[in-house]
């Protein structure tokens, strides 16, 4: 039973049994990523000081100007979830192909593997505004002790055992869950410990908000465009509210707390829309659900998507349930 205010640790060992495999597993896991969350907050909130603002000089696979923090977050997940021996394999937005981690000792033999968005909304980091981490992890399908294949990362997202985000905001949280229900930790700074504020995170059926990038409204599918009419409109409960504040995590943490919709379509600039399946939007789904939300392309479960590619895109439509059906519904009026 969740207790608020218990610590991150304490919560770990009293719900071991949420977690399908041993719990150790999963105490390394999650001990793993709150030690990378802990120092890239450390330095998130020296963001505006020379030495950590700003380009890294580098282009991802994605053709994005890496920033310099992109690239801490990025090296800080890599060398702690190496250290903890318990991954075979890290694909991450920022690294062209997955990185195979050796198992030391092949008794225990790394079986999972972590897909990951280092640093989520990353052109909001020299502005002061809240960014993120995300994380979606896999047990292995290919043998324990041999090297980590490409199929290990390319699992649909209902094969996820655990996934979960950090958000850098006027707090520090973890949140995650294991399939059984969504729990929010928030960092004691002084303390460097987190405590569970946001027990069974739960999205209400309905909300007032709508988050999309209307500076591409002109672009999108008509199906999109006449929701987001139908937000506008003067009629019962609507108008809705318009957020979005331009980091995935950001968005869809508050709209989990208060109820919303967050879209980001395909459109005529970009025909598989933005976000990246593996990294960003199966985890946050799988949170979405496990919440009560859904989350799909406009069409299909997002999760039950096979993804084909490390770094594929795919259009995301997330958050309270009856927003995200309403959404589908006009999307359904045209061909897709
Ligand atoms: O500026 P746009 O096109 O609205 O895109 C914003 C979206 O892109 C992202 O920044 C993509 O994530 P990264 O910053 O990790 O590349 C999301 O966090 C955000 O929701
Ligand atoms: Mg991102
Ligand atoms: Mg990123």
């Amino acid at each position: 039973m969740a207790t608020k205010n218990q610590s991150l640790g304490e919560f770990i060992i009293e719900n071991q049994s949420d977690f399908q495999y041993s719990s150790g597993e999963l105490s390394r896991l999650i001990n793993s990523i709150r030690l990378a969350a802990k120092m890239v907050n450390h330095e998130v909130n020296k963001a505006g000081l020379v030495d950590i603002t700003g380009s890294a000089g580098e282009i991802n696979t994605q053709g994005e100007d890496q920033q310099k923090l992109d690239v801490f977050a990025n090296d800080t997940f890599i060398r702690t979830l190496t250290n903890r021996q318990i991954v075979c394999g890290i694909a991450s937005e920022e690294n062209d192909d997955f990185i195979t981690i050796e198992g030391e000792r092949k008794d225990h033999g790394n079986k999972y593997v972590v897909a990951m968005d280092p640093l989520d909304g990353s052109s909001n980091i020299d502005v002061n505004v809240s960014v993120g981490t995300i994380f979606s992890i896999y047990r292995r399908v290919t043998p324990v002790g041999t090297p980590v294949q490409l199929e290990d990362f390319l699992q649909p997202g209902n094969m996820q055992v655990a996934a979960g985000y950090i958000i850098y905001g006027t707090s520090t949280m973890l949140v995650y869950t294991t399939g059984n229900g969504v729990n929010g930790f928030t960092l004691n700074p002084s303390l460097g410990t987190y405590y569970l504020s946001h027990p069974n995170m739960t999205f209400p059926e309905d909300g007032s908000i709508y988050s999309v990038n209307e500076g591409n409204y002109v672009h999108f599918p008509q199906g999109v465009k006449d929701y987001i009419k139908y937000c506008q409109q003067e009629e019962g409960d609507r108008p809705y509210t318009s957020r979005y504040i331009g980091s995935l995590v950001s968005d869809i943490h508050r709209n989990m707390i208060k109820g919303g919709i967050y879209m980001y379509p395909k459109s005529s600039k970009s025909v598989d829309g933005k976000l990246r399946l593996l990294y960003e939007c199966n985890p946050m789904a799988f949170i979405a659900e496990q919440a009560g939300g859904l989350a799909s392309d406009g069409y299909q479960r997002i999760m039950d998507l096979k993804p084909n590619e490390l770094h594929q895109r795919v259009p995301f439509f997330c958050g309270s349930k009856n927003m995200v059906r309403k959404a589908e519904e006009f999307m359904s009026k045209y061909p897709r």
